[in-house]
């Protein structure tokens, strides 16, 4: 289903939310083409704001459409108090770490929205329906709510309160709520989000990117493949975080690196975190007290993390002369104290590394699977830039389909699987009411395998995504892949991320073909990662 198809879903979910008035939209269009229209081209603000009205007050859809209640969500059966959590037990059939599989299993069982139950970790309410997600998003609010990791938020608190001999506040971007996160995120976005702030970064991300390649040549072996890739990758999107949130390049990428002290601790403190949050978060409430070697290694992550905050503060008397740096920016916000620039940079460090690594994988492997595409990259790459020149922003607007390529490789592997906000108000839901509060969770990894959404789903197309590509595929005006998330909650590293994604593709073309035989499958951890690690060969052009 193309562009249509998409249209008369979304005019569904307008006509179930009550939006839609006896089969006619309120702007006085009657088909239900026109009520697609007329929110797609939001030329009628009366469409957008009835609907918007509807979901605030549920019973407005009363008199319309008959809502049905939550209890009649369709989910699995669990059991009393611990859900359907046990099913993820070895008792049960469900495998934690292929949790895409889970998800899609349910999508097949249950349908677009569903609802599980697990126990002591709460209710969840999953949709899959374009409508739907936009009702979700429409009513996101100001201050979006997505929920919080508590043991996060401890640990951070603690380190900061040890090492800073200061209270940090919690609310930080990642894990804050309401005014406080806003106030936080609007500093970050100042620096982040704006494209010309990003373009600052480009001269680091090309240097950092030809020492990668570097790499990549040196460590070759006699069958042209890079033994321990995952490690390598690792090294470089360390050395890229650091140098920019730092301003330094803090030497992962040294022809000696041998784990020099501060660098090593980086990489095995980000490690330490994910692998502890995994048990921590994921676990049962009480894991804290029963797990309590992992507590500490979780402490003892966060207190080196913000140690090498610290550490890059206290150096911080030339800023301005250095290249640019994220936590210079930060400490010269007026808006956010040291305390609170401090625990940004931490978390900005730590989201960016882990998601960052997985996401270079993924591209890899997809590169080194499809020639052909490899190909097409390549040539659009050669036409717009001559090899060893630094990649600029004039040069990324002239590479549609490389970037087509970065989205198809999101569609097939979604780094984060779910998307998650909590609502503080009653919403109608594929004709079910869901209550404020609950916490609703979009699966990134079962949209992209629609296909309604994404004719020949199965198959890797960057075509899809060009505005007039072959194939018959056909321009989308709304994309459900949102890998870095939707609004102002999205992901604040997403233009550096992407930038830094076609930044070294662009570069890796033009001095590898890149090439794979083998099939490799994903796992779930804190990421989708690939596993196992597939071996691909790097032959120099
Ligand atoms: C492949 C790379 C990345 C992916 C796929 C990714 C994905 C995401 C997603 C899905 C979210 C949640 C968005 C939402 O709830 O709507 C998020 C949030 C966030 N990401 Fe990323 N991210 C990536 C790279 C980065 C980088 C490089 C940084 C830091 C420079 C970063 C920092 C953050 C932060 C701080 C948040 C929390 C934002 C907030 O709640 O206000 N991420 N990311």
């Amino acid at each position: 289903m193309g562009i249509t198809g998409v249209l008369g879903r979304r005019c569904d979910a307008v006509m179930r939310s009550g939006r839609v008035l006896n089969g006619q939209c309120k702007c006085g269009r009657s088909s239900l083409w026109n009520v697609g229209l007329c929110i797609l081209r939001k030329s009628s603000s009366t469409v957008t704001n009835v609907g918007m009205e509807t979901c605030v007050d549920p019973t407005a859809n009363k008199t319309d459409v008959a809502v049905r209640p939550f209890h009649e969500i369709p989910g699995p059966k669990g059991l009393p108090i611990i859900g359907s959590l046990w099913e993820y037990t070895f008792l049960g059939k469900l495998d934690p770490r292929r949790f895409d599989e889970v998800l899609w299993n349910r999508y097949q069982e249950y349908g677009k929205i569903y609802k599980e139950d697990l126990g002591p970790r709460g209710t969840f309410v999953r949709i899959a329906d374009p409508g739907d997600i936009e009702t979700v998003y429409r009513n996101e609010g100001r201050y979006p709510h997505r929920p919080s990791f508590p043991l996060v938020r401890e640990s951070m608190e603690a380190a900061g309160q040890e090492l800073l001999k200061h209270r940090a506040r919690s609310e930080s971007s990642f894990n804050g709520q309401g005014l406080e996160w806003y106030r936080t995120r609007s500093a970050v976005n100042r620096t982040l989000l704006r494209r010309s702030g990003v373009a600052l970064f480009h001269p680091t991300l090309n240097e950092i990117s030809d020492d990668f390649l570097a790499l990549l040549k040196r460590s070759l072996d006699e069958n042209n493949t890079v033994p321990d890739i995952t490690w390598q990758i690792r090294r470089y999107n360390t050395e890229v975080a650091g140098t920019t949130i730092f301003g330094r390049r803090p030497g992962c990428l040294e022809p000696d690196f041998s784990g020099s002290c501060q660098t090593s601790e980086m990489i095995k403190s980000i490690d330490d975190f994910f692998a502890s949050w995994l048990k921590l978060e994921i676990g049962f409430p009480l894991t804290k007290y029963l797990l309590k070697d992992t507590w500490n290694g979780y402490m003892n992550a966060h207190r080196n993390i913000l140690r090498i905050v610290k550490y890059h503060m206290d150096l911080d008397v030339e800023y301005e002369d250095s290249r640019p740096s994220v936590l210079g920016y930060l400490l010269s916000e007026s808006s956010l104290s040291d305390t609170d620039a401090a625990m940004s940079a931490v978390e900005l460090f730590v989201g960016g590394m882990q998601s960052s690594s997985h996401a270079d994988m993924f591209q890899l492997y997809e590169l080194a699977r499809h020639p052909h595409v490899q190909e097409t990259i390549r040539r659009e790459v050669t036409e717009a830039l001559p090899k060893g020149e630094a990649v600029t922003s004039a040069h990324l607007h002239k590479l549609p389909y490389l970037k087509a390529f970065v989205k198809e490789t999101f569609r097939f592997h979604p780094v984060g699987l779910l998307h998650m906000r909590i609502l503080d108000r009653d919403v109608v839901l594929s004709g079910y009411r869901v209550p404020a509060h609950t916490t609703i969770e979009i699966p990134m990894s079962v949209l992209g395998r629609l296909e309604e959404l994404y004719p020949q789903a199965d198959r890797f197309l960057p075509e899809r995504w060009l505005r007039r590509g072959p194939n018959g595929f056909r321009s989308r005006m709304f994309s459900h892949v949102t890998p870095f998330g939707h609004g102002p909650r999205a992901c604040i590293g997403r233009r550096l991320a992407e930038d830094k994604f076609y930044i070294q593709i662009a570069k890796l073309v033009q001095n590898f073909d890149l090439h794979c035989d083998e099939e490799a499958d994903t796992v779930t951890g804190c990421f989708q990662e690939l596993s196992p690690t597939p071996n691909i060969r790097f032959t120099p052009r």
